[in-house]
């Protein structure tokens, strides 16, 4: 091992170091930092991943422009080299696309009234799906997925299906095969000589090449198609939403060389809104709902505070949101424990560099333990218990910013569409839980421990709970 770098493990040239332990990845993590600290390393395969265990470690790392690229990993460019859009991009494109992207989620987005009500209609319908389960065990329905994804639509194209479209039930099915398709890609970033021991067609198969190469072209054309309709009905005195900022933006820079924008930059870019904003706000939404049927307690504090601010049958906007401290309070507590990207979104380091008195060669991966960071007990009084009450203050006030919560990211990446998942969730939450309680079937109790099998996502194991019309 090179001298100077983070301690930890180091491994074998190509495979890196291999456990011999059934421990999950997040045990092991949580031993590495018991035994070196808050900074330490893994080689994983061929990649030199380096974790970040403390609040202020990763706040100092991200905001730095030496750690705000992405890995040049296939898992993010989805074969687009250099890759575009925003999520995966880094240089001067992804600067252009995170400023005109912040720009457009705050024009068209936050508290914007054809916004709210397009988030309270689809929220009036996931009702409906609820409804018609209510009373039996059932899994929280899927609607939501099409809920979610019909508000992306509506800012980014000005659209919204029906929940029974095929077009949008095909749509929501592709984000799905391509998430579970995807993983295979670990096999090309993490064992990359792979490529050059195997035979080419079985690599391909290995990682799903063909499926995932379909997959996007269904996107990609379907996008296509539908900046093709917005060229042909813009009118540049009214933008309708954020494709027709882009190409408004695409025409006026058109002379300029510093310009980035494409029709695939654009594709792109929507492509990656509504994979980052969709699956996170739908399963944000799930563990809440999961924590209200396990903490019936909290539940009934919930419902009295949306009836005394609510009228029945009224919808929720964002001036209500200030009168309704407690459900901030358990949106970020739930956040907290739940972890749902529980490494954070990876960094790589764009030139040699140090950090926490180490040395971080170029091309290092950066993974921030955000499940370990939200429960360590230097940030957190009895961390392990699930207390909306911190985050409030003595006259009851919402506290919306803590040291040692990052479920957005912090510094330079973060997440630019945190406003918008937030009046998300509150409008969904609280059209929904004004007309229904939530508990597990009889009998049962709330498995509330994530499941952790997987890299990127704490996704819930709770499955059946039953919804109840409230009178
Ligand atoms: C509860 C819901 C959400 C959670 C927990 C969440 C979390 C995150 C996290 C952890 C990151 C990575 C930050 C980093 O790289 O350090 C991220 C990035 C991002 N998120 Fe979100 N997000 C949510 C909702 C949304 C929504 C609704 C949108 C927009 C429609 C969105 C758009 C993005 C984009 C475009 C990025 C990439 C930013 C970049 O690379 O510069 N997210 N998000």
């Amino acid at each position: 091992k090179p001298p100077g770098l983070p301690p930890g493990r180091w491994g074998l040239p190509l495979v890196g170091y291999i456990p011999l332990t059934r421990k999950s990845l997040e045990d092991q993590i949580q031993d590495l930092q018991k035994q070196h600290g808050d900074i330490f390393l893994w080689r994983m395969g061929t990649q030199v991943m380096v974790f970040l265990n403390d609040y202020k470690l990763v706040k100092e790392a991200f905001s730095r422009p030496e750690f705000t690229d992405r890995p040049d990993w296939e898992t993010f460019k989805i074969f687009e080299d250099p890759a575009v859009g925003i999520g995966s991009s880094n240089g001067l494109l992804w600067h252009n696309n995170r400023r005109f992207t912040l720009r457009q989620l705050r024009d068209l987005g936050m508290g914007k009234s054809k916004l709210v009500e397009t988030i309270q209609h689809q929220a009036l319908e996931f009702r409906k799906s609820i409804a018609k389960q209510a009373g039996k065990a059932a899994p929280i329905p899927h609607d939501l997925h099409v809920a979610v994804v019909n508000v992306i639509w509506q800012m980014v194209a000005s659209k919204q299906f029906d929940a029974e479209d095929p077009r949008l039930k095909k749509f929501v099915k592709l984000m799905r095969d391509f998430l579970v398709a995807s993983n295979r890609f670990a096999f090309k970033d993490f064992l990359p000589w792979l490529e050059y021991l195997m035979p080419a067609f079985l690599f391909k198969i290995l990682i799903k090449h063909a499926e995932i190469v379909a997959i996007k072209e269904s996107f990609f054309t379907y996008f296509f198609e539908e900046i093709e309709h917005h060229r042909a009905t813009l009118d540049p005195d009214n933008p309708r939403d954020l494709m027709d900022g882009y190409l408004l933006e695409m025409e006026e820079r058109k002379d300029d060389p510093e310009t980035t924008c494409s029709d695939q930059d654009l594709a792109f870019l929507v492509f990656d809104l509504f994979f980052a904003g969709s699956e996170t706000t739908t399963n944000t939404f799930n563990w809440v709902s999961g924590y209200l049927a396990g903490y019936p307690n909290v539940q009934q504090k919930l419902h009295a505070e949306i009836d005394a601010v609510l009228p029945k049958g009224v919808l929720a906007t964002l001036a209500d949101k200030p009168k309704m401290p407690y459900l901030e309070a358990i949106v970020n507590e739930v956040m907290r424990l739940s972890s749902l990207v529980n490494f954070g979104v990876q960094h790589a380091a764009s030139t040699n560099t140090e950090l926490g008195g180490y040395t971080i060669p170029k091309g290092t991966i950066l993974s921030s333990s955000v499940f370990a960071i939200q429960s360590d007990s230097r940030y957190w009084d009895q961390p392990e218990k699930f207390m909306p009450e911190r985050w409030l203050d003595e006259a009851g006030k919402f506290v919306s910013k803590k040291e040692g919560f990052l479920p957005f990211g912090v510094g330079k990446r973060a997440c630019p569409g945190e406003s918008l998942a937030r009046m998300e969730l509150f409008i969904f939450l609280t059209t929904i839980y004004q007309n229904f309680s939530i508990a597990p079937p009889p009998g049962t109790t709330v498995d509330l421990t994530p499941d952790t099998s997987g890299f990127f996502f704490h996704l819930p194991k709770f499955n059946d709970l039953i919804f109840t019309a409230r009178q």
